[in-house]
């Protein structure tokens, strides 16, 4: 047994109004995220620590690997492709276009190459949105989209377990994680059930990621932390504290996906809680954990 010693470091002061959706990228030792309100995808070098940002024309919620090469992210209520070389993008697919005031959220994509994302209404301040107007989506390889279900509030946090058979899924302000089983083949789910009920001071669920041995890892908005939870007692393996309130997601990278990465938010924060959160914005890396994650899917559309 070793002694666990936790480090956790701000890497980059990028001062996100909303960073979010942090990715590994292995082939360019680079941490993507982006940061919603500002409308840009940013590239951090790990090793020469230079970031490259994209803007793009609406809120952008979400980055993907892609396999042919660049990536995929969720913009306003659309799919689409984006070439970082010349910074274009491509439409790959809308969604909700009824609803004018809807934008994508978080988004991932599963062991089969699709590209999972959910909607959410615009939010007036953090959290403060009209409610169930979202609905949890995919785009598969053929650049089609299924709907899997509506009345969601912030869809946010989402993974599959190492078997592929579970479908891990947050909608925040149920302030609970959900389990849904999963069929890889055909990429339906079925069964929703809740694995874990957050408690009063770790606050509102927002971005998940899964680890070698099959453990969750959730941000909580407003809690300032990530929790480590065993979906299969319900019980909280572990918290891990950092420095800033508005967590919103985590992944794991760097050398054999050893490190993990959090995002946080700026907006939010009043003038006094952004003197003592100076870094709140930034980029996160948390060593020590002596757990790995697992690379991210590529979309393969
Ligand atoms: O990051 C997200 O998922 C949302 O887009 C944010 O606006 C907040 O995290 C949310 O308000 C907290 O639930
Ligand atoms: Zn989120």
């Amino acid at each position: 047994m070793t002694m666990s010693s936790i480090k956790i470091e701000c890497v980059l002061r990028e001062n996100c109004h909303c960073g979010e959706s942090p990715l590994w990228e292995e082939a360019s030792n680079s941490l993507l995220f982006v940061d919603i309100p500002a409308k840009k995808v940013c590239r951090w070098d790990s090793l020469s620590k230079q970031v490259q940002r994209v803007t793009v024309d609406a809120p952008v919620s979400s980055v993907a690997l892609r396999q042919l090469g660049g990536y995929v992210a969720t913009v306003g209520t659309k799919f689409c492709a984006l070439n970082w070389e010349d910074q274009s993008t491509v439409v790959l697919a809308t969604v909700d276009k009824e609803k004018k005031n809807n934008r994508f959220n978080d988004g991932k994509v599963d062991p089969a190459g699709r590209y999972f994302a959910g909607t959410m209404a615009e939010e007036t301040a953090p959290a403060v949105l009209e409610r169930r107007q979202g609905s949890l989506y995919s785009l598969f390889p053929d650049h089609h989209v299924e709907k899997y279900f509506d009345q969601v509030d912030i869809s946010n946090g989402l993974d599959w377990s190492l078997d592929h058979k579970i479908f891990y899924y947050i909608d925040s302000l149920s302030y609970s994680v959900d389990a849904f089983d999963y069929d890889l083949q055909t990429g339906k789910i079925s069964n929703r059930r809740s694995v874990y009920k957050l408690e009063k001071e770790e606050q509102i669920p927002d971005g998940m990621c899964i680890d070698v041995e099959g453990k969750l890892w959730v941000a909580c908005y407003n809690g300032g932390r990530v929790i480590h939870l065993d979906p299969e007692t319900g019980k909280r393996l572990q918290t891990v504290k950092l420095p800033v309130d508005k967590t919103t997601s985590c992944c794991f990278g760097g050398k054999d996906y050893s490190e993990m990465y959090v995002t946080c938010a700026r907006d939010g924060l009043d003038s006094k809680g952004l003197l003592q959160q100076p870094e709140a914005g930034g980029i996160f890396k948390i060593t020590g954990l002596g757990v790995k994650g697992i690379p991210p899917y590529a979309y393969t559309g």
